[in-house]
This record gives structure tokens, C-alpha cells and sequence, in this order.
């Protein structure tokens, strides 16, 4: 199972003049800083295939692509910074300013966070007259839970991602208010899977929508799941300064919470 994760990541290696036995690659990731040199890179489109696209993962990939010939299915673009419109239109609409200035400027989209082949590789197509879209992902060797197997939390992540652009290509700017999963099967690291999801309900500022993760030969159901998404109202925008004194409200100073409830350590 793990034989076709190890020879891509091997042949990445390759790729990038490495022999087996070079730095490992934990103590060797700098992906970021590398991209952010160029302009070109900061608004390089990520859902297009790179080297470590197993077989399946570009086969599937080619098949949608043909379906987007006649206008029916469209690929959705995917970037690691704010850089379409509905992004900007989602700062200049529902954050406060200061947010926008003090947070988003080291901001990158957490699911593209990682080096080519190790996190999530993913590509989502929209069909928009049946409100559906399809994503075809492949989980990367640093997303393992249980061994061999996809952490849950990424697992949910892909369906909140996948579930969510199915929400936004109707609604816009929209939030997750609730997911609900059924695992049902392991997902095995490094294999391919599809993510159907569709829009079930639209119920005023509502969007429920709901998903499954298949095999590519459609065989295993990994994984459903439902979701909740809200339309963003711009008359609510999320304002930081009311945000922290909620929060000093809500939450004593760290060590009074740590006498007076132990239980409130956490280490993660
Ligand atoms: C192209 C880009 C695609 C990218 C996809 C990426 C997906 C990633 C998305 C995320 O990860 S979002 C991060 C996780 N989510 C959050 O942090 C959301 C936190 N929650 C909130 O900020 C607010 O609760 C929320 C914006 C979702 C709703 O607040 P609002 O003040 O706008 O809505 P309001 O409370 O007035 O509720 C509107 C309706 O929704 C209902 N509602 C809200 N939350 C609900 C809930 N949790 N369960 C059930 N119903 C809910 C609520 O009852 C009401 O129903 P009615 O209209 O029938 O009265």
C-alpha cells in the first residue's frame, strides 16, 4: 500500500537532484519561503497536477478535464493566498480592518500549507446546473493517523474544503456551522479517493450540503458526511477588538485557570 507513496516521494526526491539517504525530509522543508520569492509563485494556481500525482490522481484528473471541454464541469482554481476576487470581496465585506492588517499578511490556506506530496493534493471540479462538485484527493505521507492510514482530522479537513467550495460556488462568502461525519472505512495514506459532494437545501442565508468519499473504483465508502453552511451577513462584521475582550471575559488568566481547574492543560 505504502510502496507507491515511498516511490513518489522517492522520485520527488530525484527530481530535486537528492539521493535516498539525504537530509531527511522534516529537517529539510523550506517549500515555503522558496515559493514566496517570486510573484508568479504567490498566485500559482494549485489544483493542476505536479510530480507527486499518483496514476489514478492524474487519470481521474485528465477524465474531468475533458468533461470541462463542453462548459459543463469547471475546475475550480485553488491558491495558497488571497488572491480571487470572492477573497477580497470576504476582507473588504466581513473583517475588521485591523484583522486584515495584523493577521492575513503571513496568511496561507492551511490545506496548501504543505510541500508537493506530502499533505493534500487535491483538484475540485463544479458542476453547476446539478449544484455538485466532485474533489479528487490523495492524502500525503504527513497527514497519517493510525499507520498507513489518514489522520480523521484530515479526512474531516478534505470534507469541510470539499463540502465548503460546494456551499461557496452558491452562496459566496460562507462559513462551516456544522459538520457531521461517518467513518466508515480507514483511508489508506497515499491512495486516491473522490469526494462527491452536493447541494442538498438552500434555506435563506442556509446551505446544507452533504458528501462521500469513495475509492476511485468506487468500491470502498470511506467515508459521508453532512454539512451546515452559513452565508456570511456583511451587516456582521468579525470585529477583533470585540473579539479579545470576549474572550478575557469568557476565559480567566492562564494561571488562575491552571489552579483552579488542572484539567485545562492541554498539550497538543
Ligand atoms: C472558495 C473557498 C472555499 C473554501 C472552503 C473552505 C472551507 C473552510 C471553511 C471553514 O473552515 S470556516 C471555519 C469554521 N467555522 C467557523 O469558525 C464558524 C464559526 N461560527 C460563526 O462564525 C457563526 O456562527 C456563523 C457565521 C456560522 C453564523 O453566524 P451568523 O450570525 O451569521 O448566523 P446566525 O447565528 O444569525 O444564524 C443564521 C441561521 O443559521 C442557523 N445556524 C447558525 N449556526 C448553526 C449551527 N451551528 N447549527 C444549526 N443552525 C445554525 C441559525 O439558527 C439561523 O437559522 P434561521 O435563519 O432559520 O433562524
Amino acid at each position: 500500500m505504502l510502496r507507491s507513496c515511498t516511490a513518489g516521494l522517492r522520485s520527488l526526491w530525484a527530481l530535486r537532484g537528492r539521493r535516498e539517504g539525504a537530509p531527511r525530509l522534516s529537517t529539510d522543508l523550506q517549500p515555503a519561503r522558496r515559493l514566496f520569492s517570486t510573484e508568479k509563485a504567490v498566485h500559482k494556481d494549485w489544483a493542476l497536477p505536479n510530480p507527486s500525482w499518483s496514476k489514478d490522481l492524474k487519470l481521474l484528473f485528465d477524465q474531468f478535464m475533458k468533461k470541462c471541454e463542453d462548459g459543463s464541469w469547471e475546475r475550480l482554481p485553488s491558491y495558497k493566498h488571497t488572491c480571487t476576487q470572492k477573497n477580497e470581496d470576504f476582507k473588504t465585506y466581513f473583517l475588521d480592518p485591523q484583522l486584515v492588517e495584523e493577521g492575513l499578511s503571513q496568511a496561507q490556506l492551511f490545506t496548501r500549507g504543505f510541500e508537493d506530496g506530502l499533505g493534500f493534493e487535491y483538484v475540485i471540479f463544479n458542476n453547476n446546473d446539478e449544484k455538485r462538485t466532485v474533489c479528487l484527493f490523495q492524502g500525503g505521507p504527513y497527514l497519517q493517523g493510525i499507520p498507513g492510514f489518514l489522520h480523521g482530522g484530515a479526512i474531516a479537513t478534505m470534507i469541510d474544503v470539499a463540502l465548503g467550495s460546494c456551499a461557496a460556488v452558491s452562496g459566496g462568502a460562507i462559513m462551516t456551522a456544522n459538520l457531521n461525519i461517518n467513518f466508515k472505512r480507514p483511508v489508506p495514506l497515499c491512495s486516491v479517493v473522490v469526494v462527491n459532494s452536493q447541494l442538498d437545501k438552500l434555506e435563506g442565508r442556509k446551505l446544507f450540503v452533504s458528501c462521500n468519499i469513495r475509492s476511485v473504483d468506487e468500491k470502498t465508502l470511506y467515508s459521508e458526511a453532512t454539512g451546515l453552511f452559513i452565508k456570511l451577513d456583511p451587516k456582521k462584521k468579525f470585529n477583533i477588538k470585540e473579539f479579545h475582550s470576549s474572550l478575557r471575559k469568557a476565559a480567566p488568566p492562564l494561571e488562575e485557570a491552571v489552579v483552579s481547574s488542572p484539567a485545562l492543560v492541554i498539550h497538543c
